[in-house]
């Protein structure tokens, strides 16, 4: 298991920035005949792209990956990969979105399924980016992303308090 030693905290706006980033990409792409958002995390960029790009097929590949646990901190241990849901057809013509790619297990598994899809995401690390056709932002395989919908507002202890004197 890669260890996570970076905190990477996206906010709403940026996430709402960056999924319109995509859309622009995807628009000089298409036509398109709909989105297939992978639950749960391709499920908000799905709708920020369908309403910029008009679309109004939407479809999911619902799909259970990662274990709460190990990692800590709100960071998960990979388990088995489950499809509770697939989608007829080979994808052709249709985005296949995610918030991000990691390890690429989740993007090598829904590619199989859908294998003329357009794979897109927000985010990519190293391992997982030559499984996606577009993304926008790449971080580092050690840095953990925290999405606006797992997260909320609370205090922040002053740096000086945190500083070992
Ligand atoms: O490239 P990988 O190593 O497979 O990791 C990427 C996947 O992990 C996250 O989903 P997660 O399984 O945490 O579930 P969720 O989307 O339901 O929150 C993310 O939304 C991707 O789908
Ligand atoms: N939120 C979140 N989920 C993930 N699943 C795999 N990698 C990540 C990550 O960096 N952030
Ligand atoms: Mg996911």
């Amino acid at each position: 298991m890669v260890p996570y030693s970076k905190d990477f905290p996206v906010s709403w706006e940026e996430l709402h920035r960056n999924a319109r980033a995509l859309s622009w990409r995807l628009l000089e792409q298409g036509p398109w005949k709909g989105i297939i958002a992978i639950t749960r995390g391709g499920l908000v960029p799905a709708a920020i792209l369908c309403r910029e790009m008009d679309i109004r097929l939407i479809d999911t590949i619902c799909v259970v990956s990662y274990k709460e646990g190990e990692a800590g901190q709100g960071a998960m241990a990979q388990g088995d990969l489950n499809v509770l849901k697939g989608v007829e057809g080979d994808g052709e013509g249709f985005i296949l979105v995610d918030d991000l790619v990691d390890t690429g297990r989740t993007a090598a598994k829904v590619r199989e399924m859908l294998p003329k899809a357009h794979f897109a995401t927000i985010y990519a690390k190293p391992a997982g980016k030559p499984l996606v056709d577009t993304f926008i932002t790449e971080v580092s395989q050690d840095t953990w992303i925290r999405f606006p919908w797992d997260m909320e507002y609370t205090f922040s202890t002053p740096l000086a308090d945190r500083h070992e004197k």
